[in-house]
């Protein structure tokens, strides 16, 4: 009962209405049918070249109506929320009216921010922006922590450029916008790094701030960035004057004023304000959280009848199997799908790593596969995901980690090894694959009795029909010999590599609650 509590507090009744006023009247993202690059109004040729470029030759609804909504008369006068299917081109619908929008800047400082809650996440959104911002002499940076901190702080800010200023006193000096970019892509925590420490960072120029992944995003307070970021960029009442030397007073020409608003709507807001873009494909609908974010006027852009949505060309199966025969299961099912690109799901790391442990003592596996794990170095992970994207790996088995946002090329198959707990956690695993107008299957194994629930939550989203697959049993005995010979194997390498971490101290996140050796291979 606890259990079931939680959920609909996480998530609520498919149909529920929602109880902020502005979320009961969406636009919808289903009118528009996504113009070809070169019939949208405003889009400076140079962008629509770089589109080309990119393969682009056509929008996707998403991006027709945020454009729509976000250019023209009454540019970004109100906030705008995104909830559209994963893989429906949500990067592209923020990060064209931005670069639009900052085209005809003309003096470079820090004017737009996208927070992103995983590194990997965060470059990949960083390579939309590259594509695009260049060609119109915008520059993109990126703080995750992907470099040495002194190196990322040499990428975004620059030294005073004193000389320029003699007479001028060092105060006046210090205001000289200083950062080398105009647009920066960042994980919570570095970018708190470079607000707190990094001298000549600062927000007071942000004109645009992007949040992706928004629920995920509003879920950790990742040290309080959002309030800490909000509050940066409210600068009211801010002495922006300084002196020169005669003790006139001087306004320094590259200052961004906010003021107190008067207009309705403004009323003690400032303005220009910050204005927001927040999106997900399963965005919250809890005013609590979403007050958070401060939205002005929010204007809700949402796809689909109901909360959630999966993508048009998703095929859902689920596959009935006792748990002991499971990894048989899942062998056979990856023989089946011939080497393809797959991702597989587990509900932990230590069991995604008894799994790809397991599946090591198999011989002979017609597919190369490898664990995705929080629990291994930065540098192994990276080199992993690079080595999937390129296919000399054709399955990851990891945890929800892997399940927020990640584009790879050419993946076609999600498999659940391990049933999802809440049907955001299938929208983002499954969502993996179906991207952009593809098509893809999602494969999801359950326990007899876990079936009810899973078909009660798969109802929840608009399009999520779920058929039953079935394995040829055959294949699945032809398994078992050497099953029993892989499992002893297991534990065996299970002990000894607790063993080895035991003596070494373990210091990975959760070594403290981690089981005494002797007690890991009774499980
Ligand atoms: N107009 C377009 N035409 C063709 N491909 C596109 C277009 N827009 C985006 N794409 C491609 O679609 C893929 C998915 O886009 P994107 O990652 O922005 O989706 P998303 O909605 O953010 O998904 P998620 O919710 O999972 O993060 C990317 O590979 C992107 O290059």
């Amino acid at each position: 009962m606890v259990a079931m509590a939680r959920k609909d507090e996480e998530e609520g009744p498919a149909d529920r209405v929602p109880h902020l006023p502005w979320m009961r009247y969406p636009v919808d993202i289903d009118t528009f049918s996504g113009r070809p690059v070169t019939q949208l109004p405003r889009l400076d040729p140079r962008l629509v070249e770089a589109l080309q470029r990119m393969g682009i030759e056509s929008f996707f609804p998403v991006q027709e109506a945020a454009w729509l909504e976000t250019i023209g008369p009454g540019a970004f006068e109100r906030d705008i929320c995104i909830n559209s299917p994963t893989g429906s081109g949500k990067t592209l619908a923020y990060a064209l009216p931005i670069v639009q929008m900052l085209c005809t800047r003309k003096v470079r400082c820090l004017r737009a921010l996208v927070v992103l809650p995983t590194r990997d996440l965060a470059l990949q959104v960083k390579e939309v922006f590259d594509a695009i911002a260049p060609v119109v002499g915008l520059s993109v940076g990126s703080a995750v922590g992907q470099s040495s901190i002194a190196d990322e702080v040499s990428s975004l800010v620059q030294k005073p450029r004193q000389e320029f200023y003699p007479t001028i006193d060092k105060e006046y000096v210090q205001m000289e916008p200083r950062t080398k970019i105009d647009i920066l892509v960042a994980t919570p925590g570095r970018l708190m790094d470079h607000i707190n420490m990094t001298n000549g960072f600062s927000l007071e120029h942000l004109q645009y701030l992007v949040i992706d992944e928004t629920d995920r995003m509003l879920r950790e307070a990742y040290q309080s960035w959002l309030p800490t970021v909000i509050q940066l960029t409210h600068s009211i009442g801010q002495d922006h004057s300084c002196h020169d030397i005669d003790g006139k007073t001087l306004l320094h020409p590259l200052t961004t004023i906010r003021r107190s608003g008067v207009e309705r709507g403004f009323k003690s807001k400032c303005y220009p304000r910050l204005a927001k873009i927040v999106l997900s494909a399963t965005l919250t609908q809890d005013p609590s959280k979403l007050s958070q974010l401060e939205l002005h006027h929010p204007l809700l852009l949402n796809s689909g009848k109901k909360r959630y949505r999966i993508p048009t060309k998703l095929e859902s199966y689920k596959l009935i199997c006792k748990s002991n025969l499971k990894p048989l299961s899942l062998i056979v099912l990856l023989q089946e799908l011939q080497g393809n690109k797959c991702l597989v799901f587990t509900s932990s790391v230590e069991s995604s790593h008894r799994l790809s442990t397991l599946l090591r003592f198999f011989e002979n596996l017609p597919f190369k596969f490898s664990e995705y794990s929080r629990l291994q170095r930065e540098s192994t992970r990276r080199k992993t995901l690079e080595a999937f994207k390129e296919g000399k790996i054709d399955v990851l088995i990891g945890t929800d980690r892997m399940a927020r946002g990640i584009h790879i090329d050419g993946l076609r198959y999600v498999i659940n090894y391990d049933m999802p707990p809440y049907v955001k956690t299938y929208i983002h695993r499954a969502g993996r694959t179906a991207r952009a107008g593809e098509s893809g299957s999602c494969f999801t194994f359950l326990r007899k009795h876990e079936v009810k629930t899973f078909d009660k939550m798969l109802k929840k989203a608009d399009n999520a029909g779920c058929n039953l697959h079935s394995l040829p049993e055959e294949s699945i005995e032809t398994l078992r010999p050497a099953f029993s010979g892989a499992l002893r194997k297991l534990e065996g390498a299970l002990e000894s590599e607790a063993v080895k971490k035991y003596d070494l101290g373990d210091k990975t996140p959760g070594a403290s609650k981690r089981k005494r050796p002797n007690q890991l291979c009774k499980q």
